[in-house]
Parts: structure tokens; C-alpha cells; sequence
């Protein structure tokens, strides 16, 4: 695709994991030095898996059947790997591939070890596996962490830090090693505004250093948008290619399901939110009152006296940089986390000493990595099964019953043709919908919702739309958290920015 010298190239004849049906077919690329490709595709459409191939991550037995070549540097005979998605195909070494060609994943945090006890010891482990000197290995360590805005953080436990700063810091562990490919899935997601630019002004500097850069996602943002080279993914196969407006142009794209703007683009959004009219409910159902907040063994608070108010029937969206403590009064609201100071009411009820479970009986919580909280054999059991608990408070509903209830629910959110699927070979913005449904299928009268718009394709997004206004008409109180401070203007009757431990309107 670019016409610059080719640092990567490759051709994906076929791929597929079940080793029957193709997932992609007939895809090429050749990677420019500095270049910047954007790889777009709805949910399904199998740009993650792209990335993967390219990652070398999806090239091996066991991973799927693949067929097509993939070359490092100048097209030669031994520079390029053909496979044929047999026993004999070459072994792709992870850890010689992986020196020229980083990866994060969607699930940033899959690359890190959980062995580190540090950020700084997380980001000496690629350098220490190749034997780079102790004294330059410090200096390449504190360069990725100030790249990404965790130059002070390097003393952290990773396995501690928010989402978007575990996003950070898988960035950075993918650009300590000096690749020239980096190949990042759904880059933007879980960062902050500044995040966002720093990753904008990362991406150049490493282009401007001869590194090929490839972003794969389902939104049409600025990255994508400033690419050389996009290529769409529909139908298993390259629906268009050329240069981002050529692409944005076409009818395969109007049709594709990605999202033409940014959910975190506030341009042209007013500053009072608009969409979704007046809450209508005067009963408060959730409410932080002075409520303070350290993790143990953390001197800083997280919270800080924040209060927070939520009627039935509103929407309020949360919103801060990356860190500022969203998840963490999420985690209030539901019980999971106890405030040191301050009271912490849900349904008018005070949830101090109020075991978690039964706090659920009125809450319902989408976690910012909803895998976390999928467990089932399919996706319809999975759903299914928080009917079929016994919570002191709530209804328990018979096998029938909540087998109805869980289709109506994966209906809600489009997967009711995924309904027997496992749900780990779901996208993760299938996930994403999938833990949404076993949350909307309980009727909580307080839904939390942390990051709900992450990953999300348009269908994705009007579903998340569609129930969230409904389970607010119904009378639940709705709080989330996000960063997508545009769209979240558009869909929410208050937007709540949380700094230095408190909230105030954004
Ligand atoms: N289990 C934990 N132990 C110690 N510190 C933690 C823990 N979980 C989170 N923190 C820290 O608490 C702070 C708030 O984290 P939280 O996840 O609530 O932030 P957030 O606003 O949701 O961030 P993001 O936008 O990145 O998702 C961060 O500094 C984070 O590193």
C-alpha cells in the first residue's frame, strides 16, 4: 500500500480459527518506513486479528490456520515467511519477530508480564531479555515512561494502576525496544484528552524516525484520519483502500458500521448537554456524601470528600483525566470499595457494612474490562446466570423465565445471533455488549457503567444509546464513566468532571 521502502510486508491469502471458515481473505500490505496505515472495520470485521498476524501473534499452531506470507525488510528470498497453514509451515519466533515488530493489543494490559513489581521494572524486561546495558537501559526506561506521561510513576505496582494508565504503560513497553513496526489496536482507547495527544505526537516522532506505525480500530478518529494509507475491512476481505478521504468517501464505508467521528470529540457539541432533555425522577437512588478514599498503602486520596448525587431516570456521565478516581467511586457506588470517610447511600439505604452482594440486589456494574466479569459457557448462560442467583432482595427467576429474559437482553444490545457463543470468541466490543446485557437483563434501579463506549462500532454505540435511554425512561438512575466527553454530552443529562478527588461540572 505505501510507496516508500517496505519495512513489513504482507499477504493474508486466508485466515481463519476455526480452520473452515475464512475470517480474511485476500488482504496486502506493504508497510512504509515513517509511514502511519489505519486499519478500519465494524466489530467482527477482523482488524484486531489483522493486527494480530501482523503482530505474529495470530501465527502459530493452535492460534488458526493461516495462509499468505509475511516478510520483514526488502522483499528477499529469507526475508519473507510463507505459510500454508500446515505442519511444516515455518515457526515464527515470537521474540526475534517481536524485536522489529511491537504490539499492543485491545486488551492493553495482555502484554504486560504480571511478574513486574514496578512500571520501571515492567519496562526494563524486553531490554533486559536482549542484554542492553545497565546504564542505557535506565535511560531507555525513563524516555518510554515520559513519553507516555508515567515518568513519575515508575516506582508504581502496575497491576495498580487505572485503565488508562495501564494503556500507557503497555505503549511504552512496546516502544522501549525500538521497533520499526509498531502496530497498535484500538490505541486511543481509555486515555485521556492529553493521553490522546501524546499519542498523536508519539506516533510522529517515531514516524519521523523511519518507524512503519499501523492503528486498527472501528472509529474514523484523528490518527485515522491523519494515516497515509487505510485500508477497510468488510465481508472478511478489503472493501476499500487508498487514502483515508478516498476511503471515507466510498459506499463500502457508509455501509461498514465504523464510526465516521469520534465519540471524544467535543467540536461542535454544546456545552450544556442537549439530546436526552430533563431527568424527570426526584427520588435520589445513588449518592456520595464527603466521601474520602485512599488504597492502602497510598498516602494521596483518591477521593476526597467528593459528592455525588443521581436521581431515577437521569443519566450523569463521569468524566477526569486518566487516574483522577471514576472507577474508583463507581466502585463505591457498588459496594466493592469502602469509603474511610464520608457516607455512601444507594436506593436511600447507607451501604456502610452492607456486604457487596447484597448491595448488587440493587446495583448493576459493567466493569472497564468487562472479560473480568464473563465467566459462562455461552453467551446466553452467561447472561442467565445472574437471574438464576439467589441475592437476598431481588427476584430469582425460574430456568424458563430467565432463559426469555436473557434473549430479550442480548437482543438489546444486537447479540442475539451470538446467543450460543463462547463468550470469549467474541470481539471485545462483543464482550463489551455481552456484560452490558447481564447487567440490563437484572433491571438494576442503579446501573454503573465504566467506559461503556469503548471499542464500540456505530451499531455497537446506537444499541449503548438505545438502552441507556431506556433503562433511564424506566426509571434507573445511570452512572458512567468515560472519556468520549462528546458523545457523552449528546447522551447525558449531566457531565460530572472528577480532579484532585472531587466532582464539578465539567
Ligand atoms: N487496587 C489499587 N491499589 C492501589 N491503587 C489503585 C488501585 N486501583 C487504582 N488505583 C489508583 O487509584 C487512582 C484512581 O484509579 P481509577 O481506576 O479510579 O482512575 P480512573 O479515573 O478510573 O482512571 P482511567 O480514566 O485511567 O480509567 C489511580 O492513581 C490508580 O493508579
Amino acid at each position: 500500500m505505501s510507496a516508500g521502502r517496505a519495512v513489513l510486508t504482507a499477504h493474508v491469502a486466508s485466515f481463519s480459527y476455526d480452520g473452515a471458515t475464512p475470517l480474511l481473505r485476500d488482504i496486502r500490505l506493504a508497510l512504509g518506513e515513517g509511514s502511519l496505515t489505519a486499519i478500519l472495520g465494524a466489530s467482527g470485521s477482523g482488524t484486531s486479528t489483522l493486527a494480530k498476524i501482523l503482530a505474529g501473534w495470530a501465527v502459530a499452531p493452535g492460534r488458526g490456520r493461516f495462509e499468505g506470507h509475511l516478510g520483514l525488510g526488502p522483499e528477499a528470498p529469507g526475508a519473507r515467511l510463507t505459510f500454508r497453514g500446515r505442519p511444516d509451515d515455518p515457526r515464527l519466533s515470537l521474540g526475534a519477530w517481536g524485536q522489529h515488530v511491537a504490539y499492543v493489543p485491545q486488551r492493553a494490559a495482555d502484554l504486560l508480564t504480571g511478574a513486574a513489581v514496578s512500571v520501571g521494572e515492567e519496562l526494563a524486561f524486553a531490554l533486559e531479555q536482549r542484554a542492553v546495558p545497565r546504564g542505557p537501559m535506565r535511560e531507555r526506561v525513563r524516555e518510554a515512561a515520559c513519553a507516555v506521561g508515567l515518568g513519575d510513576h515508575l516506582e508504581r505496582d502496575p497491576s495498580r494502576l487505572s485503565g488508562g494508565e495501564q494503556r500507557r504503560l503497555a505503549l511504552a513497553c512496546a516502544i522501549v525496544g525500538r521497533p520499526s513496526v509498531l502496530v497498535l489496536d484500538d490505541p486511543s482507547a481509555s486515555l485521556d484528552g492529553s493521553g490522546r495527544m501524546a499519542l498523536g505526537s508519539l506516533i510522529d516522532g517515531l514516524r519521523a524516525e523511519g518507524v512503519a506505525v499501523v492503528v486498527a480500530g472501528a472509529c474514523a478518529d484523528r490518527l485515522a484520519r491523519s494515516a497515509d494509507e487505510a485500508i477497510l475491512l468488510d465481508g472478511g476481505t478489503a472493501a476499500a483502500e487508498g487514502t483515508p478521504e478516498a476511503v471515507f468517501a466510498t459506499e463500502a464505508f457508509a455501509r461498514s458500521g465504523v464510526l465516521p467521528t469520534d465519540p471524544a470529540d467535543e467540536d461542535g457539541v454544546p456545552l450544556a448537554t442537549a439530546a436526552v432533555g430533563h431527568a424527570r425522577g426526584t427520588i435520589t437512588l445513588a449518592r456520595l456524601e464527603r466521601v474520602s478514599f485512599s488504597y492502602p498503602g497510598s498516602a494521596s486520596r483518591v477521593l476526597d470528600g467528593a459528592d455525588l448525587e443521581v436521581r431515577a431516570g437521569e443519566v450523569l456521565a463521569l468524566t477526569g483525566p486518566n487516574g483522577a478516581g471514576k472507577s474508583t467511586a463507581l466502585r463505591h457506588l457498588a459496594g466493592l470499595a469502602r469509603a474511610a470517610g464520608g457516607r455512601v447511600l444507594v436506593a436511600g439505604a447507607d451501604i456502610a457494612g452492607m456486604p457487596a452482594g447484597r448491595v448488587a440486589a440493587a446495583v448493576g456494574t459493567l466493569f472497564q474490562e468487562p472479560r473480568d466479569q464473563l465467566f459462562e459457557r455461552t453467551a446466553a448462560r452467561e447472561v442467565a446466570f445472574g437471574l438464576r442467583l439467589r441475592v437476598p432482595g431481588s427476584i430469582r427467576l425460574g430456568r424458563t423465565a430467565a432463559r426469555t429474559r436473557a434473549g430479550e437482553a442480548l437482543e438489546a444490545v444486537g447479540l442475539a445471533g451470538s446467543a450460543g457463543t463462547h463468550p470469549y470468541d467474541l470481539s471485545a466490543s462483543g464482550q463489551r455488549l455481552l456484560a452490558l446485557a447481564t447487567v440490563l437483563a437484572r433491571a438494576p434501579r442503579v446501573l454503573l457503567l465504566d467506559e461503556p463506549t469503548v471499542g464500540l462500532d456505530r451499531h455497537g454505540l446506537a444499541r449503548l444509546e438505545a438502552v441507556v435511554a431506556a433503562a433511564a425512561e424506566g426509571g434507573a438512575a445511570v452512572v458512567l464513566s468515560t472519556h468520549a466527553l462528546g458523545w457523552a454530552r449528546l447522551h447525558a443529562h449531566r457531565v460530572l468532571s472528577l480532579k484532585e478527588g472531587r466532582f464539578a461540572p465539567a
